[in-house]
């Protein structure tokens, strides 16, 4: 396979969302649902050690999104690193191999949950013929604050010895595996800086990986992404590179997030994808969750309508939402496109 060309990358995400119905949900925080079910993630692998341990539990969690209605479901790889497993005493190929036992589980539970509902009410008629729900597995690269297990995706000062160069070189070869998977697309998530979206970029290119991207940034304060680098940098980086065929925010409190599509909206018209958190702050040294001051709404029909309006079409939630949280935008989500066909 070549690289895909321009009219094939820029259509994807447009024919996915058609088929959604115009709006698409994905998954919820995955390493805090493992969490939920009692897995222990103190420890630098955070969520990855699970591909490791118990890999059962990955797969249980991707099926409790899908049953909840996710449309999308991101793969248990965001601090999975050839690095991070290689510190653990891996060899390099059985670190590769775990890179790519995150995709094989995701789509492992993709077609358990299809032939759970091959026939029936699950199936839904396109143009005259019946059709499945349209699943896509997305390939988790989180950043290299996250490699550090500190919580340093959410500061981004990386310091000036982390070059564009180093980080090219640190996600190249994790990003070639991953795009070679199987996976539908892969999924840059809580970048925390311009740099890191510029090699992210860069990368796409040199390689000439040939599956869709999306890259989602955080931040702390809904005007900048988590380092104080401008949102709008941040997203015109992503604007311009053609593999990317969505930008966004994830793990960032809900309160942000109108705010923060209607900027990259001005920057881009590729579709908006956001993934809240549920609002609570990370302690990255306890590995602990505690409350914030700030004033969350919960995900409910109307925030949904705001950030629609705003301009937003894929959502779902991360760190500390729960399949419960997805269940809800994807209700509200079908109430709506119902309301829209038989007004
Ligand atoms: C998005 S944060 C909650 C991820 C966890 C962090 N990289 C750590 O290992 O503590
Ligand atoms: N996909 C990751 C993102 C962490 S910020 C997760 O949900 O665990
Ligand atoms: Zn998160």
């Amino acid at each position: 396979m070549g690289l895909p060309s321009e009219v094939e990358t820029s259509s994807f995400m447009s024919d996915f969302l058609e088929k959604c119905g115009g709006c698409a949900v994905l998954d919820g925080g995955f390493a805090t649902e493992l969490e939920r079910h009692g897995a222990d993630l103190n420890d630098p692998l955070w969520s990855a050690k699970c591909l490791i341990s118990s890999p059962h539990l990955v797969r249980r969690v991707h099926l409790d999104y899908l049953d909840a209605g996710a449309n999308i479901i991101i793969t248990a790889s965001y601090q999975a690193t050839i690095q991070g497993f290689e510190a653990k005493g891996f060899s390099r190929e059985e670190a590769k191999a775990l890179l790519r036992k995150s995709v094989e589980i995701a789509i492992e539970a993709r077609e358990i949950y299809y032939d759970k509902c091959t026939k029936g009410s699950w199936d839904f008629v396109d143009r005259g013929k019946t059709s499945r729900q349209p699943i896509l597995v997305a390939a988790s690269v989180g950043s290299y604050g996250a490699y550090l297990a500190d919580g340093s995706e959410y500061s981004g000062n990386y310091g000036d010895a982390v070059t564009l160069e180093a980080l090219k070189d640190f996600h190249r070869k994790r990003v070639q595996i991953l795009a070679n998977s199987g996976a539908d697309l892969i999924a840059f998530e809580t970048t925390p800086n311009k740099l890191e979206a510029k090699a992210y970029a860069e990368l796409l290119e040199e390689e000439a990986i040939d599956i869709p991207a999306w890259f989602t940034f955080a931040s702390k304060d809904g005007i900048n992404v988590v380092s104080g680098d401008s949102i709008l940098d941040c997203a015109s980086i992503a604007d311009s590179c053609k593999q990317v065929v969505a930008v966004g925010i994830n793990c960032t409190p809900p309160r942000f997030m109108q705010g923060l599509i209607s900027s990259i909206r001005k920057l881009t018209s590729k579709p908006i994808v956001i993934y809240p958190n549920s609002g609570e702050i990370y302690d990255g040294q306890s590995k602990q969750w505690v409350p914030s001051s700030g004033v969350d709404e919960e995900f409910a029909d109307i925030v949904l309508d705001k950030w629609r309006e705003a301009g937003a079409s894929l959502f779902g939630g991360c760190c500390r939402t729960t399949p419960n949280t997805i269940r809800a935008i994807s209700k509200a989500l079908s109430n709506k496109s119902s309301t829209i066909n038989h007004a």
